[in-house]
Parts: C-alpha cells; sequence; structure tokens
C-alpha cells in the first residue's frame, strides 16, 4: 500500500483580518492580498495530487479552496463543506478590534482567549470545545479517507486548525499555546499505510 498526504491550509487574509477584528464565524470575504496568498499556496501544491478535500461553511475558506483547486488543475475532485471545520465562535468579541480589545481587558487575558487551550471568550468556544467537535468529524469524515490511500487537502480557520495540529502532533495544552498557523503556508502530513505519521511540515515551492 502507497503513503498517503494529508495538507491542512489556512484560509488567505480577509476583510477583518486586514482590519485586525475578531472574525469567528462571522462570514467575511478575502481581500486581494487574501486572493494572492491562496494562489501562492497553490504554487506549492501543483505537484501533489488529491482525491478529496474538505472546507468549512464559511466562504473565506471555500473561496480558497476553490482557486487552489483551479490552479492546481484539480476542480473536478469531491469537496465536502462542514460548519465543523468552521472557525472557532468568538462570541461577544466578534467584530470587535484586536489591538483596542487588548487595551481594554488587558494584553494577558486577551493572549488568554486567543491561544490558550480552555479558556473560552466570553460567549463563544475556547479551542477546547473547537477540538470537540473539529475531532469527531475528522475521524469520522477524514480519516477513512486517509485509510483509503487518498490524498486529502483541508482548507480551513487558524484555530479549528490549531486544534487539529494538537491531535495531529500530541502537542501539550502549553505547547499548542505557542502554535500560529500562517497563511499562504500549508502544512503537510505524510502517513504510512498504518496511518502513522511519517512527517510533518510546511511545504515549500520547492517540495
Ligand atoms: O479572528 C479570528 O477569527 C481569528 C483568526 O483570524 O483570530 P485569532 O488570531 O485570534 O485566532
Amino acid at each position: 500500500m502507497k503513503d498517503r498526504i494529508l495538507v491542512l491550509v489556512r484560509h488567505g487574509q480577509s476583510e477583518w483580518n486586514l482590519e485586525n477584528r475578531f472574525t469567528g464565524e462571522v462570514d467575511v470575504e478575502l481581500t486581494t492580498h487574501g486572493r494572492d496568498e491562496a494562489r501562492l499556496t497553490a504554487l506549492k501544491l501543483k505537484t501533489i495530487s488529491f482525491q478529496v478535500a474538505f472546507t468549512s461553511a464559511l466562504k473565506r475558506a471555500q473561496e480558497t479552496l476553490a482557486i487552489i483547486l483551479e490552479d492546481i488543475q484539480q476542480t473536478s475532485i469531491p469537496v465536502h463543506q462542514s460548519a465543523a471545520l468552521n472557525e472557532r465562535n468568538y462570541g461577544d468579541l466578534q467584530g470587535l478590534n484586536k489591538a483596542e480589545t487588548a487595551e481594554k481587558y488587558g494584553i494577558e487575558q486577551v493572549a488568554l482567549w486567543r491561544r490558550s487551550y480552555d479558556v473560552a471568550p466570553p460567549g463563544g468556544e475556547s479551542l477546547k470545545m473547537t477540538q470537540e467537535r473539529v475531532l469527531p468529524y475528522y475521524q469520522q469524515e477524514i480519516v477513512p479517507c486517509l485509510q483509503q490511500g487518498q490524498n486529502v487537502l483541508i482548507v480551513a480557520h487558524g484555530n479549528s486548525l490549531r486544534s487539529l495540529v494538537m491531535a495531529l502532533e500530541h502537542l501539550s495544552e502549553q505547547a499548542i499555546s505557542q502554535v500560529d498557523i500562517p497563511t499562504g503556508a500549508p502544512r503537510f502530513y505524510h502517513f504510512d499505510e498504518h496511518l502513522q505519521l511519517i512527517k510533518a511540515d510546511y511545504l515549500t515551492e520547492s517540495h
């Protein structure tokens, strides 16, 4: 049996990333720069043949995926969309400016809301709560594809992907609090036929 590849991609810059606002479940558009980031990502993926792709119910991730599939000429593969892969619900913070929120509540409190494992922002989801919907979806819908030997592309969000990276790489609560998923830099996992992880890395164009 052949090895199989899982690639995780964070959507390109959105309108609210640009404005430095908490976004969460708000369905904002990509910026022009975000679309360029998707094209840059596609350049890094063009040598991989995917059999299936997964994305969230939010258009910034869906459009990023559509641009990538178009550019790598793989638009005919099945695409599954699910709210299970949505960005964490940022609750009462959604729409607020991140810098102003840090001034109001303090940098440490805002850092806990943004990067801790189990501190939920007011009215929203912690990373742990996000993981409790992402991991069952991953196990039920994505792992079977990998088991069948398929190469899988997931385009989702900073925090829904952090929750998955934590599980895939067996990171501690402390370690995941230091992890930020960059845009335009796909995370690449190479599994053997028993789904043992052989290698995890960020892809470069020369890959
Ligand atoms: O606003 C958001 O939804 C996310 C991702 O942009 O922000 P953060 O960097 O706090 O995870």
